[in-house]
């Protein structure tokens, strides 16, 4: 199922001012993998996906993706080469419709060579594969909750990443909007997208992740199979507090 190294982070570390937010990082990612990362708020997760998808640069170590190394490539770049994120806070274009959120960045992103005509037709077809194409017409302020996450992902898969991070994606939602969004993680995990899902929902996360790893104050404490570090006892300290 998993193949050969996608993702593979060395010793990144970044810095905010005087403040470690990753401490060298360690990390590889296997093409087709449902990856976790979990740890505690403040932890460093976010920092680094901003590093990975260039918002701003590690102060140490580096990102190869694919076998090249990521570093001074701007984010655009680094979603030519197949890297897509979502955001804890979705962030759509609200005066565009449903579908022009999902085609602008088709249009106007690295893959500017596309005709209006086919992205308009590959963003539906993401719509569809999040179904969301019955809102296709509606702007994003008339979604719920839920359906912005949908778009969040359209917008993400759009340009056919190779490797998904997302962010939060449950946080905020239902038992059955969870499921939901757990079923649309896995239906693109088997169309070969690699996943890394940052989570909060440790439900989510359990039922996704075919592997789990931790991060505790930017250091990375543990990374395995998930039922075997949910036992560990640091993380049960660390990451549940007790
Ligand atoms: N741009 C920034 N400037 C200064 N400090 C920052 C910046 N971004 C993050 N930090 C700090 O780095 C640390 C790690 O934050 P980060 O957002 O990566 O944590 P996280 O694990 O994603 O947390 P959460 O689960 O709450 O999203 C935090 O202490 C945060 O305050």
């Amino acid at each position: 199922m998993s193949g050969e190294i996608l993702l593979r982070a060395e010793g990144v570390g970044k810095r905010f001012g005087g403040f470690v937010a990753l401490n060298g990082i360690d990390l590889e990612v296997r093409a087709g993998e449902r990856l976790g990362l979990i740890g505690p708020n403040g932890s460093g997760k976010s920092t680094f996906v901003n590093c990975l998808g260039g918002s701003f640069p590690a102060h140490e170590g580096r990102f190869i993706f694919d076998g090249k190394p990521m570093a001074g490539l701007a984010p655009h770049r680094r979603g030519h080469l197949g890297l897509a994120r979502t955001f804890q806070l979705p962030r759509p274009f609200n005066s565009l419709s449903v579908l022009e959120n999902v085609t602008v960045p088709l249009l106007f992103g690295p893959a500017r060579e596309t005709s209006p005509a086919e992205a308009r037709a590959r963003a539906m077809a993401c719509l569809e594969q999040v179904e969301l194409a019955g809102r296709a017409a509606q702007h994003p302020r008339e979604l719920t909750q839920v359906d912005l996450r949908r778009l969040e992902i359209a917008r993400a898969i759009a340009l056919r990443p190779r490797l998904l991070v997302a962010d939060e994606a449950m946080a905020g939602l239902s038992h059955t909007e969870v499921a939901q969004m757990l079923e649309l993680l896995f239906r693109l995990n088997a169309a070969g997208t690699t996943i890394i899902m940052i989570e909060h929902v440790m439900r989510a996360v359990r039922e996704f992740s075919q592997r789990l790893v931790v991060f505790v104050a930017g250091n990375k404490i543990a990374d395995g199979d998930p039922n075997e570090v949910l036992a560990m006892q640091d993380v049960e300290e660390a990451y549940l507090g007790r």
